[in-house]
């Protein structure tokens, strides 16, 4: 009997198709003797839009709170990466920047495109020194406490009296007010009345999320996005504005402090503004309405956590770092809150610079891991109840969470958030002044009632989605 051309032509097609994605997902022979999980199963939660900490609850979490695995292999945008789940094991590459480099982050990835490679973030060696010196000191010179009160006071005037607003879009608002003013001394007033550039930013974040382009981002040589990309230029030339603007009339902000140093070229300082901008605000964001969140669902802490401020602040004058410190409950909230919705779920990918070994498991030369800070502050085997918010855990005496590793919403080791201290003075801030101002609730048709619900964010950021609350004024 002969076979038709159309078939033989359609069984070629499908074989080489099969073959070609068995080649796309095939586990590289140096990496088959580690767990993974499984390829279709993170498909179809890539493909249905799945939110990143819900993703890592399901498929990731089990191989170390059930099977005691410190390593496992996760496929994600077209390649397989070793995710570190044993606080042991992260300490260890945290600590060994050398061995342990960042990775060179994948061409056609758009995001790189608008964070840039010439910063703190991206470098490596003699570079990331350099970069890290300038852009720690500019950042720890002093924490902005009156600055951050400021615009608390700011919000508050938009938040009125007895009102439901949208808590999310205002605590993305006040992140990048917090951050244009004590970064780049620039004021977006973004909490007043919508700012073009945050509704810029906002856009291209969105695109850049394009699941499709996620998923195999050979895309974006294939079918180039020459519209996002040249949205993605002119936002980018808008911060070379910036610094022009600081050139010329100098203050007493982070970049004024880093235009004194020569080391660092223009490109170097334009990439380390757009860096700040993006990793100072969304993170800071996600924090805080996280923590705004778990006390309109828990009163009593709330209250308590009210009480607090008012026995140490009264009604008259504003938190100071000092002050802030004789406030353990509302630290213990704020450290909770990063705990449980942790803003960042992983760190940017590392590599190995040689074959290591990381506790029992081998691991080859270019390998590309991370630490995965969700499934560390998630391990029932290290946290009592990890999905309950309970501040009281972190005044535990005996919990020794800092030394365990187990506390990580900043990572660890030389290259740890430079602004740590930054962040959570702005929530504490923040938080000891609303409690100070409103009691607030989840209004009854809040979509947050049963959990907390984040928005789709393909770079592993969890912030609460359409989080409405309902303020109303102590007064
Ligand atoms: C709650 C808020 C924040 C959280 C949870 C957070 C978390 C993190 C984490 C986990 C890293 C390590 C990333 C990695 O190694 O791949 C990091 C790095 C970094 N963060 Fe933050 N961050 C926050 C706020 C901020 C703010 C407000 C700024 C700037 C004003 C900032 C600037 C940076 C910079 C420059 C780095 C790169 C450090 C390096 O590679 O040496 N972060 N942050």
């Amino acid at each position: 009997m002969e076979v038709p051309y159309s078939f033989m032509g359609s069984f070629l097609a499908c074989g080489f198709l099969v073959a070609l994605l068995r080649q796309f997902f095939l586990v590289p022979s140096e990496l088959r003797h580690l767990p993974r999980v499984s390829v279709p199963r993170l498909l179809l939660s890539y493909l249905t839009g799945e939110v990143e900490n819900e993703r890592l609850r399901r498929l990731v979490l089990p191989f170390a709170s059930e099977r005691g695995e410190g390593v496992v292999l996760v496929w994600a945008l077209g390649r397989w990466m070793v995710h570190i789940l044993d606080p042991n094991l992260a300490r260890i590459m945290s600590d060994n920047i050398d061995l342990f480099p960042k990775e060179a982050p994948p061409d056609d990835l758009m995001l790189w495109r608008l964070v840039g490679r010439s910063n703190i973030l991206m470098s490596n060696g003699a570079q990331w020194k350099m970069h890290s010196r300038v852009v720690r000191s500019a950042i720890s010179r002093a924490i902005p406490v009156e600055q951050f009160a400021a615009l608390t006071r700011r919000l508050i005037t938009v938040i009125g009296t007895d009102t439901v607003v949208n808590f999310d879009d205002l605590a993305q608002r006040f992140a990048l007010d917090a951050v244009g003013t004590t970064a780049f001394g620039h004021d977006f007033d973004a909490i007043a009345q919508e700012s073009p550039f945050a509704r810029e930013y906002n856009g291209i974040m969105h695109a850049i999320a394009n699941p499709l382009y996620l998923i195999f981002p050979t895309l974006e040589r294939l079918l180039p996005r020459r519209a996002l990309m040249k949205t993605m230029d002119t936002f980018v030339d808008g911060f070379k504005g910036l610094l022009q603007a600081k050139r010329e009339n100098p203050g007493v902000d982070m970049m004024t402090f880093m235009l004194k140093e020569v080391e660092m070229s223009d490109r170097e300082l334009r990439d380390n503004m757009v860096l700040l901008f993006i990793a100072g605000h969304d993170t800071s964001a996600g924090g805080i309405s996280t923590l705004i969140y778990y006390m309109a669902r828990n009163p009593d802490i709330q209250a308590r956590a009210r009480d607090e401020v008012l026995s140490v602040l009264g009604y008259g004058s504003d938190p100071t770092v000092n002050s802030l410190k004789q406030m353990p409950y509302l630290n213990a909230c704020v450290n909770e809150a990063l705990r449980i919705n942790t803003p960042i779920s992983y760190i940017v990918p590392r590599t190995t610079s040689m074959p290591v070994s990381l506790g029992n498991y081998s691991i080859p030369a270019h390998a590309s891991l991370i630490f995965n800070i969700y499934v560390i502050h998630h391990n029932p085997r290290d946290w009592a109840e990890p999905e309950k918010f309970d501040p009281e855990r972190f005044l535990l005496p005996d919990m020794n969470w800092k030394e365990r590793g187990l506390w990580v919403p900043f990572a660890q080791g030389p290259r740890q958030c430079p602004a740590r201290s930054f962040a959570l003075h702005e929530q504490l801030i923040l938080t000891a002044l609303l409690l100070r101002e409103y009691e607030w609730t989840l209004p009854s048709d809040s979509i947050h009632l049963d959990s907390l619900k984040n928005a789709f964010s393909p770079f592993a950021l969890s912030i609460p989605r359409d989080l409405t609350v309902k303020f109303a004024c102590r007064k």
